[in-house]
């Protein structure tokens, strides 16, 4: 095998470039990477390298001979092929990777984030939903050393940075937001969708679906006229009555 086939292919599905493929499928028919929108970045711990796909293309198309590579260290392209431009996403999957430490990130054009971006200002929040428990606090156990989840009590915030004409001028915004949040795992872009990161791919995933899932009820509660991040037992002075049957 030459060092390019050396890099992208593998019989292991979870190797990055089967899993980014597979992954842009099921996102497609999640409606969250449609027309070309959205994407996914996996870094390989094992070698260093960035997984990127092309810019423009179906993404639930992709197969691994369409991705890019890049040496994470050097950020030189390893791959790059010749019909393609990388995503033009990867300066802010670079950014996460960077200065998050991710191992992967998600980019959705899923539409409860858009939604969810014309319904909240500056902050997406909701509170004592179960589903919460399923992203991280950004505290770390002092014992165990693993990451702690947040607690049905907790209240989850996403900023909203708006949106700009190409995808390189949201990197200041990103940046501010780092600061700013320094224990989200993710950003809503206001009419145009979300950035999801995470220490691995497996749990990207689980925190994309379980946002989306909070954005989605969300998006319900306001309807029915609840805040979604009222207090346990709140809902029913908020509840517009006539619209629940
Ligand atoms: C439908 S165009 C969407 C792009 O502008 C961008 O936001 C996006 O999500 C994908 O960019 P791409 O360069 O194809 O990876
Ligand atoms: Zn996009």
């Amino acid at each position: 095998m030459s060092l390019d086939d050396v890099l992208i292919r593998s019989d292991d599905p979870h190797h990055p470039a089967n899993l980014i493929c597979t992954l842009c499928k099921q996102f497609f028919h999640n409606n969250w990477c449609t027309g070309t929108g959205g994407g996914i970045s996996i870094k390989d711990s094992e070698t260093n390298r960035y997984y990127l796909a092309p810019s423009g293309v179906q993404k639930e198309q992709m197969t691994p001979d369409d991705l890019f590579v890049m040496d994470a260290q050097t950020l030189e392209y390893l791959r790059a092929p010749e019909l393609y431009r990388p995503s033009a996403c990867t300066p802010l999957f670079l950014a996460c990777y960077q200065k998050k430490d991710a191992g992967a990130i998600i980019h959705t054009h899923s539409q409860n984030a858009v939604m969810c971006s014309l319904i909240f200002g500056d902050e997406f929040r909701i509170a004592n939903i179960e589903q919460i428990k399923a992203l991280p606090s950004g505290e770390v156990d002092p014992v165990t050393g693993k990451p702690i989840a947040l607690s049905f009590f907790d209240t989850l915030k996403i900023p909203i940075i708006e949106n700009m004409a190409h995808e390189d001028e949201l990197i200041d915004d990103l940046h501010k937001t780092f600061a700013e949040y320094p224990d989200t795992c993710a950003v809503i872009v206001r009419r145009h969708g979300i950035f999801v990161w995470g220490p691995t791919i497996d749990k990207v995933k689980i925190f994309n679906e379980a946002i989306d899932y909070l954005m989605e009820l969300a998006i319900k509660m306001y309807k029915m006229g609840i805040p979604p991040d009222c207090g346990i037992g709140e809902e029913k002075k908020h509840l517009v009555r006539g619209t629940d049957a």
